[in-house]
């Protein structure tokens, strides 16, 4: 059992290298932080905090949720934790709850409107409050089961970008992109933050992503370190080992060059060697050049 502290460590040392990498953060911007009440977004919310009392540069966090007319909403649960906590909280009432429910058929799932309503409200309220920035907690397991989602079903080699410009300006920052699922239900458990369950969609198992989720779980079970591997993939792209001809153009891509056999010496070491260089290190890289 890992302790609270070291967690916390690892945890925000994740975050550290998710904004560094993409340059999430600058001076003077104002973050709003969407918290749906779930666990990864408490975790986010309370990594970005920590964060901004000792980032080099000035930041501003605005917390926001929406309660979106869910019967029975415990909306006191999130005021009374925000204001204990001595947040900048802000709760907007909007029923897409109603909307939801009367368009999607009772056995389909909710998720994909509920979520698309919720995405235009964030970014009307984010204006209201004069935030450039917008963070979602989407972390590592989402990345990957959205990786396998857009792979099996969708013919697309797509995750979810780590930081992206919405259609109203807004920048769009995940955080969380490189935290374990597990390392955070386990922070927020030993946090006892409230937790809220989104029942309009947590009653329906058969959402495809849940399918997905178990099946990258039960690879995890049988070869421990796969999802390391997953999220070390997504960051270690090899465009000339694809089909993709417009990518091919776009990099001016006449051939591939050879690989080295399996196991060979790059000279780069580990997971690492350039595109450009044509090296690719991994020892269990698969090839098929017959
Ligand atoms: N009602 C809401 N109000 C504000 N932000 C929300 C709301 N619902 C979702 N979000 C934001 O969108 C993100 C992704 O939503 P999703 O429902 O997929 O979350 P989740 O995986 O259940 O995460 P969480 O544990 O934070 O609920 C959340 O982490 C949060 O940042």
């Amino acid at each position: 059992m890992v302790d609270v502290v070291t967690l916390e460590k690892k945890l925000s040392r994740a975050v550290g290298r998710a904004v560094g990498d993409f340059n999430m953060i600058a001076e003077g911007d104002r973050i709003l932080v969407a918290v749906s009440g779930g666990k990864d977004s408490y975790t986010m919310l309370h990594l970005l905090r920590q964060l901004a009392e000792k980032a080099p540069v000035n930041f501003e966090l605005e917390v926001v949720n929406i309660d979106q007319g869910h019967p029975g909403y415990p909306a006191d649960v999130l005021h009374d934790y925000m204001k204990r906590e001595n947040y900048r909280f802000t709760m907007i009432e909007e029923d897409t709850y109603s909307i939801v429910t009367e368009k999607i058929p009772a056995n389909k799932t909710f998720c994909s409107l509920c979520s698309r309503l919720r995405r235009g409200i964030l970014y009307r309220v984010a204006t209201e409050l004069r935030c450039n920035k917008i963070a979602l907690g989407h972390h590592r397991d989402d990345v990957i089961q959205t990786f396998f989602l857009n792979l099996m079903f969708a013919g697309q080699l797509a995750a979810m970008p780590p930081k992206l410009v919405a259609s109203s300006g807004h920048i769009v920052l995940r955080p969380l992109l490189y935290c374990a699922e597990d390392d955070i239900a386990a922070f927020a458990e030993a946090k006892q933050f409230p937790i809220l369950p989104c029942d309009l969609c947590g009653s329906q198992d058969n959402l495809q992503r849940k399918v997905v989720g178990r099946m990258i779980d039960q690879m995890e079970r049988e070869r421990p370190g796969m999802k390391a591997s997953f999220l070390a993939a997504l960051q270690n792209v090899r465009p000339s080992q694809l089909l993709d001809k417009e990518l091919w153009a776009k990099l001016g891509l006449e051939a591939a060059r050879d690989l080295p056999e399996a196991g060979a010496s790059s000279g780069m070491g580990g997971m690492g060697g350039g595109e450009s260089s044509g090296v690719i290190a991994p020892t269990r890289l698969v090839r098929n050049t017959g």
